[in-house]
């Protein structure tokens, strides 16, 4: 019997909107119909996604002024320049403040898009059709849009949240191993920050979810979501308890530019950034070596990476981390842990716990 369309709200307020996770949803047009209203549409995807499904939101869509926009495929594609290609598209098309922006495609995709719509003429609404496990269980909830610079990711944005997340389980599966790990690092992000039944649960069913069983991975959006779902409405804006979500990417964000946007997945810096920040939370005295161990373990499981890449040097991780966006006051400020799905920002921590933790990744 096909599985219910889970749905999890994002509640916020007049900006309210839902997640729907489900199979099968691109191949109910009634479904598309329903979720993108508008007049005019832009669909903004890449050349890997667009040949594989931009035909179901061409053919459901067929009545509307419909424009698409496919982007080279890539994490060095997320910079502004991307961006100058769609908003000719749609001045070219006579594009108005009525009309939607879809995203189809992975985090990529779905963070150069959403700032797409916060921009053009001031923002329009947005629209997520996320195509990575990434993007189902972080990139298409809560509203950061935005693209890199060359000195440091996501530096370029707005807070710009979209109308409506549709999660269609089905095209998961052409996606390469590669970048579906990527996503598993983003899922034990959540169990670690603030979800200790949900760790219990991924380290019994681990194989289930690696062999995309279908129950499973429902369970795993789903999860995911409503953990994502809950922080983003107590704090939209990051000026407390969302910066949570941020476990593992100031060391994360720094492998990605250090090495040059794409080198590695962002997924992949976050699972070594995960150990990381595990790594100097047991060094600071809160987490015991077992628990920082049962976290890398559950993380080197996947074939994450779960050291940074040799090379980059303790300077170098510096100059990136201090312009991390959590930081205040010339501090810097990091997501640790106090113990298993038990987070907390700060600044107040053993500067030679960070030096160590630095030093240990200058292994070759
Ligand atoms: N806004 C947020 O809250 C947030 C959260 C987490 C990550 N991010 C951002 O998301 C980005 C990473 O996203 P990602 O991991 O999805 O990477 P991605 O968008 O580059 O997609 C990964 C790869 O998979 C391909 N692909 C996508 N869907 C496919 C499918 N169904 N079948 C086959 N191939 C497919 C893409 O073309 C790409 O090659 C980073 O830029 C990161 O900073 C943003
Ligand atoms: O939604 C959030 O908040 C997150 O921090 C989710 C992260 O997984 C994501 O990578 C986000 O783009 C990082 O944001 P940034 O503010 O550190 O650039
Ligand atoms: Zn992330």
């Amino acid at each position: 019997m096909a599985e219910a369309t889970r749905q999890v709200t994002v509640a916020l307020g007049e900006r309210q909107y839902t997640i729907d996770i489900g199979r099968g949803l691109l191949a109910q047009p009634a479904r598309l119909q329903a979720a993108i209203k508008a007049r005019q549409v832009v669909v903004i995807s890449n050349e890997v996604v667009a040949p594989l499904y931009l035909a179901h939101l061409q053919a459901a869509l067929k009545d509307r002024q419909f424009a698409a926009v496919t982007l080279r495929d890539g994490e060095q594609e997320k910079r502004l320049e991307s961006m100058l290609p769609v908003f000719d598209e749609m001045l070219v098309n006579g594009f108005d403040r009525d009309c939607q922006v879809v995203a189809l495609g992975g985090g990529v995709i779905g963070d150069l898009a959403g700032f797409v719509a916060a921009t053009y003429q001031r923002g329009v609404d947005f629209i997520q059709i996320p195509t990575t496990l990434l993007a189902m269980v972080d990139s298409s909830v809560g509203g950061k849009t935005g693209v890199n610079h060359p000195r440091g990711k996501n530096m370029i944005g707005a807070f710009h949240q979209p109308r409506a997340v549709l999660a269609d389980l089905d095209v998961l599966e052409t996606l390469p191993d590669r970048e579906f790990l990527a996503g598993m690092a983003e899922v034990i992000k959540y169990a670690l920050l603030g979800d200790r039944e949900f760790l219990d649960w991924l380290e019994a069913n681990l194989e289930a979810v690696m062999a995309r069983d279908p129950e499973a991975l429902s369970f795993v959006v789903e999860r995911a979501c409503q953990n994502k779902a809950a922080i983003v409405a107590a704090d939209e804006r990051e000026s407390g308890q969302r910066a949570l979500l941020n476990l593992g990417h100031t060391f994360g964000h720094a492998i990605e530019a250090a090495l040059g946007y794409g080198e590695w997945l962002h997924g992949e810096a976050i699972g070594a950034g995960l150990c990381m920040a595990a790594a100097l939370s047991e060094r600071a005295g809160w987490l015991s070596p077992d628990e920082r161990q049962r976290a890398e373990t559950l993380v080197e499981r996947t074939g994450l990476p779960t050291r940074a890449p040799g090379g980059i040097g303790s300077a170098r991780f510096r100059e990136f981390m201090a312009r991390d966006k959590k930081n205040r006051g010339g501090a810097l400020r990091l997501v640790l842990l106090r113990g298993l799905g038990d987070a907390i920002v700060t600044a107040d921590y053993p500067a030679a716990a960070l030096e160590a933790t630095l030093a240990s990744t200058d292994h070759g």
